[in-house]
């Protein structure tokens, strides 16, 4: 097997550089809702069509009434709030990457990057979800917080911040009121720091996906979506700097970049241009021999065990190259059938967060496709801010996930010192 990693980042760079100018899971849902009276702030929760109905609640929950909804809800109003959210926070994305400049790069407690961009955007979802569902508390589950935003050091820097988060909502032109202060700016950041969990609806966000890929020009994902229970029942991954155009085989026939992926429970996923254009339908590689496989990995050799997939693609006979990009562009490339696995093994210890893998899980499933983790089981976006395992995440379709984990079992078993 060819070791050499195809990069789609020449291309993007170039694009990037151009325009610069100065630096479950099975989500195949029942059609019977429960819902705790807690989680259910309005009435707006319960679809008109259903007469909702009280009955007695189990011990666990005391005595608090149940509505049961007899139909699936159908979130679209949330949907269409997530689609606009994420799309005005890739715009604020676009703009901050063009105006690059180091000193809007800091470095968190992790030593990981952040930027302009990963507040910015974390404010402006923020923002419209609170302007869009106002009937609803909004509990938001987000990777950044304004802790060093409030030190006198950050000071500078919220001051860009919010002269970005203002003049991207001012595209929009939909939102009239004043312009927020920096106060405004940390207090919609920090809506972001709810723990989730099972019970009631959380809105899962990371700001800026591949934050490394976005500071190279490469690749990298707003990605947001919305739990119910525990459950991904949408999901919104916008990726500036996806080419519209396949990148099998890093081919790519036009330059045109800037994919809107989105997919919410038991109606499929689309793509359409963030410039918005129609939509279309995407689905999975139909592949069902792994010989004719391509798989995609982290760009960030750091981010999972490059050792580790290529003992699997060899045992699967796969010819072609790994395909590393950064951020969950990949999985947005995996629902459109770019490529047919997305192996993502980090190092052990590592704790997967909800946020990079919730809103790319759905837009796969509903592609059609399969999400699970190294143990075989569908991942958990229940337990908080943390996904509840440390074995790697796969990523294909139906067809050939059998033939897959049997490869990983048997890679994992030879286990070499390094993973
Ligand atoms: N050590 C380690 N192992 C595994 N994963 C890690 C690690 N460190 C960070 N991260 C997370 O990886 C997120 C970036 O996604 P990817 O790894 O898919 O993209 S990349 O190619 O590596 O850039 C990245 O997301 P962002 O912080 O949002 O950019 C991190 O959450
Ligand atoms: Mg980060
Ligand atoms: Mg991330
Ligand atoms: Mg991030």
């Amino acid at each position: 097997m060819a070791t050499a990693a195809v990069s789609v980042s020449s291309c993007l760079r170039a694009v990037v550089a151009s325009s610069s100018s100065s630096s479950t899971s099975s989500c195949s849902y029942s059609y019977c809702y429960f819902y705790s009276r807690r989680h259910l702030p309005t009435t707006s929760r319960t679809p008109k069509f259903a007469k909702p109905h009280f009955v007695s609640l189990p011990s666990f929950v005391a005595s608090r009434p149940l509505v049961v909804a007899a139909a699936a809800m159908s979130y679209d109003k949330e949907f269409a709030a997530a689609k606009k959210a994420a799309s005005l926070a890739a715009r604020l994305c676009q703009k901050v990457q063009k105006e690059l400049l180091q000193s809007d790069v800091q470095s968190k407690s992790d030593r990981s990057p952040v930027t302009v961009a990963d507040y910015g955007s974390q404010a402006i979802v923020s923002f419209v979800l609170e302007r869009e569902l106002s009937t609803e508390p909004l509990s938001l589950v987000a990777e950044e917080d304004s802790g060093d935003l409030r030190k006198d050091s950050g000071k500078d820097t919220l001051q860009r911040i919010t002269k970005h988060v203002n003049e991207t909502i001012a595209t929009d032109g939909s939102y009239s009121a004043s312009p927020l202060s920096p106060e405004d700016v940390l207090r919609a950041i920090d809506t972001g720091k709810s723990e989730g969990g099972s019970f009631g609806r959380h809105w899962v966000l990371d700001p800026i996906d591949g934050t490394k890929g976005f500071l190279r020009g490469d690749q990298y994902a707003v990605a947001l979506a919305l739990l119910d229970d525990g459950k991904v029942v949408l999901g919104v991954l916008a990726c500036p700097n996806l080419p519209l155009a396949s990148i099998a085989g890093n081919v790519t026939s036009e330059n045109a970049v800037g994919c809107l992926f989105y997919a919410k429970v038991g109606s499929g996923t689309f793509m359409q241009s963030l410039d918005g254009s129609s939509p279309v339908k995407v689905h999975v590689s139909d592949i069902g021999n792994s010989e004719d496989a391509s798989f995609f990995e982290s760009y960030e050799k750091a981010h999972s065990m490059q050792d580790l997939t290529s003992s699997i693609a060899r045992k699967l006979g796969v010819k072609a190259p790994p395909v590393r990009i950064d951020s969950q562009a990949k999985y947005g490339a995996l629902s459109r059938g770019d490529g047919a696995i997305y192996f993502r093994f980090p190092c052990k210890g590592y704790r997967e967060k909800i946020w990079d893998h919730a809103a790319g899980c759905i837009v796969v499933t509903e592609a059609g496709g399969v999400v699970i983790d190294a143990a075989g089981r569908p991942l958990d976006f229940s337990k908080g801010r943390h996904l509840d395992s440390d074995t790697g995440i796969i990523a294909t379709n139906r067809k050939l996930m059998p033939s897959i984990l049997k490869a990983v079992r048997e890679s994992l078993e030879e286990k070499p010192t390094s993973w």
